[in-house]
């Protein structure tokens, strides 16, 4: 089965500007997608990247900066089976991601948290995404209109998207690969502190009190 990554290359994770600049965003972004890469190939997938720009990646890829589901679509015009496993996922194991590929079903969706779509398989020629938003139900509804069979694969670990400084929480206390130790090694440290759920700190200042740097490199 062919194996996608999508990869936005410039300017990834806006949504972690409170905590990294914009070139460790950068950093972060690869870090990440090389952990995914590399659960990939131990679960016995040859992975492409599908990527807005050129990168320097030990993968084949496909360079198409046209919008998310624009891209992915075109992939999956070109023929099915196809997965398509978020750059985003640092807590995917291999034994995590076999379960995306077990169900014998049309189309597989792996939700994320907030409603995102973080992984699917689909064996149907005729089923397109639509990310962003609440996807997952959207691809739900797709899969429905095509007449499509539909399974979801209920995981923690494909579940969580690294999308918001919360979400580094995650990684420090579940995460297995590299992503976790990069994040140590920018001094990223869980906070307890507070009353609610566990956050992140960095420089001994908690993610929302962090000011980003100018908008460099
Ligand atoms: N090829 C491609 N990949 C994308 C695009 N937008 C996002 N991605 C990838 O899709 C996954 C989920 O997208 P987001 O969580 O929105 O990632 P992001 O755009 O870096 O994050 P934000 O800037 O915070 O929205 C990540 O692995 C991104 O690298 C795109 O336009 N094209
Ligand atoms: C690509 C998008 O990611 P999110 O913005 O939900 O993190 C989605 O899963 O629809």
């Amino acid at each position: 089965m062919r194996v996608v990554v999508p990869f936005a290359a410039e300017q990834p994770k806006t949504r972690l500007a409170d905590v990294f600049t914009p070139a460790e965003r950068r950093e972060f972004a690869r870090v990440m997608l090389d952990d995914v890469l590399r659960a990939l190939r131990e679960a016995g997938h040859t992975p492409e990247v599908l990527t807005t720009a050129g990168i320097d990646v030990d993968a084949p890829t496909i360079v198409d900066d046209r919008p998310l589901s624009t891209a992915v679509d075109a992939v999956l015009a070109a023929g099915t089976p196809v997965a398509v496993v978020m750059a985003d996922l640092p807590l995917a194991t291999p034994d995590a991601l076999t379960r995306l590929f077990a169900p014998d079903a049309d189309v597989v969706l792996a939700p994320g948290r907030g409603g995102g779509t973080n992984a699917f398989v689909t064996r149907h020629p005729e089923f397109r995404v639509d990310y962003h938003g609440a996807s997952y139900r959207d691809h739900r509804e797709r899969a429905r209109e095509v007449g499509a069979s539909l399974a979801t694969v209920d995981s923690h670990r494909l579940a969580t998207d690294v999308d918001e400084s919360a979400d580094l929480a995650e990684v420090l206390l579940h995460g297995t690969g590299e992503t976790r130790r990069w994040l140590e090694r920018q001094d990223v440290r869980l906070d307890t502190s507070g009353d609610d759920r566990v956050d992140i700190r960095r420089d001994g200042t908690t993610a929302v009190q962090r000011d980003e740097g100018p908008e460099t490199g």
